[in-house]
C-alpha cells in the first residue's frame, strides 16, 4: 500500500504538488491523471527519489520512506516515458545490469531474467544489440527491467507514448496480466482510453491538487453516465444524462430540430473536458 501523506513539492514559491493525500491499495491499478504541468511527473519524481518532498510523507507498506530513499528505490520500478535502454547492449545484458545494480545474486539474475524476457515475449531477440529492435519491443524490455528487482510497486510513466495501436494493445494485455498477478501499477498517461481501459481507480491532479478521485465508471456517473451529441450549423454540443432512457428521451425532443444526434457512453475523455470546460481543469 502506498500512502502520501500531504505531500508538497514548492520551486521557488511555486507550489506543483500541493498537499496531495492518497492511498493506493496493494494490487490496485491506478491511474494519475491530469493536464500539462499538473504535477504528475513531480509527484513520480518523488516517489523514484529523484526529488525531494518540500514536505509530508511517502509510506509503503507501512515504512516511511520519506527517510529511506535506498529502501524507497528498492520498492519501486520505473518504466520512463523516455526509452532509456543502452542501445549498444542487447537485452539481456540491459536487465544483467539493472540486476547488479540492486545486488541480485548471478543465480537470481539468471532465472529472472529468463522468467521475463518470457513474459514480455522477448527471449527470440534477447542477444541483438537494443537499437536494432522496434519501439514496442523496446518499451517491452523496459517492463521486463523494471521488474528485476521484484518491486512491491510499477510506475508506468506514459507507456504506450509513440507506439501504434497493435503495439499498445499488446502493451496493455501484458500490464493487465501483471496486475491480475497481483502487482501493484500506477499509471500517468495523456491516453485516457488507456487509463479507462486499464485502471480500477483514477485521481485527477490539477495545479498539484487532487480534484477527483474513483473508479472510471464513478467518474463518469458524475458527469452522466450517457452523452447525446448533438451536430447543429457546424457546431457540436454534448450534453450528459444520468440514464439511456433520459437521453433518449432528450434525443425525441430535439432530433427533427437539428442536423444530426448520436448517442453514446461518456468516456473518461469526457469528463477531463467537461471539467476544464467548467475551468475545474487549467492547462499549460
Ligand atoms: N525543477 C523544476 N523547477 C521549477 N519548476 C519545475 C521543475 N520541475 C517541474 N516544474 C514545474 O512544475 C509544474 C508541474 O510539472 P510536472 O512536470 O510535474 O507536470 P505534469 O503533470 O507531469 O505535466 P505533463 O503532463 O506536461 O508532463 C510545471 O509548471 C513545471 O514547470
Amino acid at each position: 500500500m502506498i500512502v502520501l501523506e500531504s505531500l508538497t513539492k514548492t520551486f521557488e514559491n511555486r507550489t506543483v504538488v500541493d498537499n496531495l493525500s492518497l492511498t493506493i491499495e496493494t494490487g490496485e491499478f491506478f491511474g494519475l491523471l491530469g493536464p500539462n504541468g499538473a504535477g504528475k511527473t513531480t509527484t513520480i519524481r518523488m516517489l523514484m527519489t529523484l526529488a525531494k518532498p518540500t514536505s509530508g510523507r511517502i509510506i509503503i507498506d507501512g515504512r516511511d520512506m520519506t527517510r529511506d530513499s535506498m529502501a524507497m528505490k528498492s520498492m519501486i520500478g520505473l518504466v520512463p516515458q523516455h526509452i532509456n535502454l543502452d542501445g549498444d547492449l542487447t537485452a539481456r545484458e540491459n536487465l544483467e545490469m539493472h540486476g547488479r545494480l540492486f545486488g541480485l545474486s548471478a543465480e537470481a539474475r539468471k532465472e529472472r531474467m529468463e522468467e521475463l524476457l518470457a513474459f514480455v515475449e522477448m527471449a527470440d531477440r534477447a542477444d541483438e544489440p537494443v537499437r536494432r529492435l522496434s519501439g514496442g519491443m523496446k518499451r517491452r524490455i523496459l517492463i521486463a527491467r523494471a521488474l528485476m528487482h521484484r518491486p512491491s510497486i510499477l510506475l508506468l510513466d506514459e507507456p504506450t507514448i509513440g507506439l501504434d495501436p497493435i503495439s499498445r494493445r499488446r502493451m496493455w494485455d501484458l500490464v493487465r496480466k501483471l496486475n491480475t498477478g497481483g502487482q501493484t501499477i500506477v499509471l500517468t498517461t495523456h491516453y485516457l482510453e488507456e487509463a479507462d481501459a486499464l485502471c480500477n481507480r483514477v485521481g485527477l491532479l490539477n495545479r498539484g491538487k487532487l480534484v477527483e478521485l474513483g473508479t472510471p465508471a464513478e467518474l463518469k456517473a458524475r458527469i452522466g453516465a450517457f452523452v447525446v451529441e448533438v451536430d447543429d450549423g457546424g457546431k457540436r454540443h454534448s450534453h450528459f444524462f444520468p440514464t439511456r432512457e433520459a437521453a433518449t428521451g432528450y434525443i425525441g425532443e430535439i432530433q427533427d430540430k437539428v442536423d444530426s444526434v448520436s448517442l453514446r457512453q461518456t468516456n473518461l475523455e469526457d469528463v477531463f473536458i467537461h471539467l476544464t470546460a467548467g475551468e475545474r481543469l487549467g492547462t499549460d
